[in-house]
């Protein structure tokens, strides 16, 4: 994890307390010192939101420190890339770190929370703990085999993103059970992009008896209609642009169930179409020029359970989800930017929720 926040700017503030320069935001990395900011809000019905991230910020981790800001008197945001969640073979060596810019990215936010009449509070404090303060009893490893104190949310964190991935949501729900203990939200902000791990959340909060409130955010979109997500940065200028095929699948999946269609393969038939356009025309192009991709899963899932659905009642929708793989490119050009880390195999995911009929969208 970064040391501060500018090794330019002074970070210490005159109580003692390191700051994101310019602004009232605490930098706590320490249980013991979240701890002690949080003890005083227990008393003083002020409510304490948490985001809780894994740094290398973008619009979409804006947008629910916004939403928090607008319900809560403290946002805290968490930045912490838990070993935990990364299988031993993905890419947690290369994962982004931007801590300069997600400071700046927060002050510039909180300004613009300042500024706006509407917002019940503001950003109080980055969390930005080590893996030594968040694993007191020594990291247990990323291996499917090692032992240590685990939450385990099965079977929903079996399927899916948790058979691609076998000790991710293991990872992700002992972190967030961490960080919930730590910081004692009264609400926590998750987004749909990562439509699983909320499902996995809503079921820890419920099973674990955690007074907490569960908020999800919507996905935050580029123009051409891309989920942002920090991995977004492993693509370059050539995948870019056909990154955006998942999502374009889905969409053609969502046509077909408003079209009356209810059939899994009906629906889905409609993403693998797309799919399979889109690889096509790829591998028509020259070596030089194409992008290639494998599907790992395109899913039509019950949005309590994640299991998968034949038929959608109506009644109660489904969740439209998929991965896919955007493989390294071909025959690399001289000055062709290939994307952070040398353009490695990049993992998306994305979703769209099938509303259940009568509900607004
Ligand atoms: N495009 C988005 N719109 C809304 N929320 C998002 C978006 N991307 C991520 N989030 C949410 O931000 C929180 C922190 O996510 P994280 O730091 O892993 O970012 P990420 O972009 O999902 O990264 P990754 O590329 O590792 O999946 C999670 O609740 C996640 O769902
Ligand atoms: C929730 C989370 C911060 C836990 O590490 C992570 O899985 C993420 O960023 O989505
Ligand atoms: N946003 C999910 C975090 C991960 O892929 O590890």
């Amino acid at each position: 994890m970064a040391s501060g926040c500018s090794s330019s700017s002074p970070s210490r503030s005159s109580g003692g307390f390191e700051r994101i320069p310019s602004t009232s935001i605490r930098v706590l990395r320490t249980v013991e010192s979240l701890r002690r900011w949080r003890r005083p809000h227990l008393l003083d019905q002020r409510t304490v939101a948490l985001v809780p991230t894994m740094g290398a910020l973008h619009e979409g981790h804006l947008s629910l420190i916004r939403a928090a800001a607008r319900e809560n008197h403290h946002v805290v945001v968490s930045v912490y890339v838990n070993p935990a969640q990364f299988g031993v073979r993905e890419d947690l060596a290369s994962y982004p770190v931007t801590w300069e810019a997600d400071c700046a990215a927060l002050a510039k936010l909180d300004r613009e929370l300042a500024d706006d009449g509407h917002n019940l509070g503001r950003i109080s404090a980055v969390f930005a703990p080590t893996t030594e303060e968040m694993y007191p009893s020594g990291f247990p490893g990323q291996e499917v085999e090692s032992k240590g104190s685990f939450v385990t949310i099965t079977p929903v964190g079996e399927v899916l993103e948790g058979r691609s991935r076998p000790t991710f949501f293991r990872g992700v729900a002992t972190v967030c059970m961490k960080l919930f203990n730590i910081v004692q939200p009264e609400r926590v902000y998750f987004g749909q992009k990562d439509v699983q791990q909320t499902v996995v959340i809503r079921r820890l909060v419920r099973d674990f008896m955690l007074p907490i409130e569960v908020v999800i955010g919507s996905t935050a979109r580029a123009g051409d209609g891309l989920a942002l997500s920090s991995r977004n940065v492993y693509l370059g200028e050539r995948r870019r642009p056909v990154a955006t095929v998942l999502y374009r699948a889905l969409r053609a999946a969502e046509e077909a169930y408003k079209g009356g269609k209810r059939e899994r393969g009906e629906v889905l038939g409609a993403a693998h179409k797309v799919l399979e356009e889109v690889l096509a025309e790829q591998m028509a192009l020259a070596p030089e020029k194409r992008v290639s991709f494998e599907v790992d899963y395109i899913s039509l899932a019950d949005p309590d359970t994640m299991e998968e659905l034949e038929v959608v009642d109506p009644a109660r929708g489904g969740i439209l989800s998929g991965a896919v793989k955007m493989l390294p490119v071909e025959a690399p050009q001289e000055g062709e930017d290939l994307g952070h880390s040398g353009g490695p195999a990049v993992r998306l995911i994305d979703n769209i929720i099938l509303q259940p009929e009568g509900k607004q969208e």
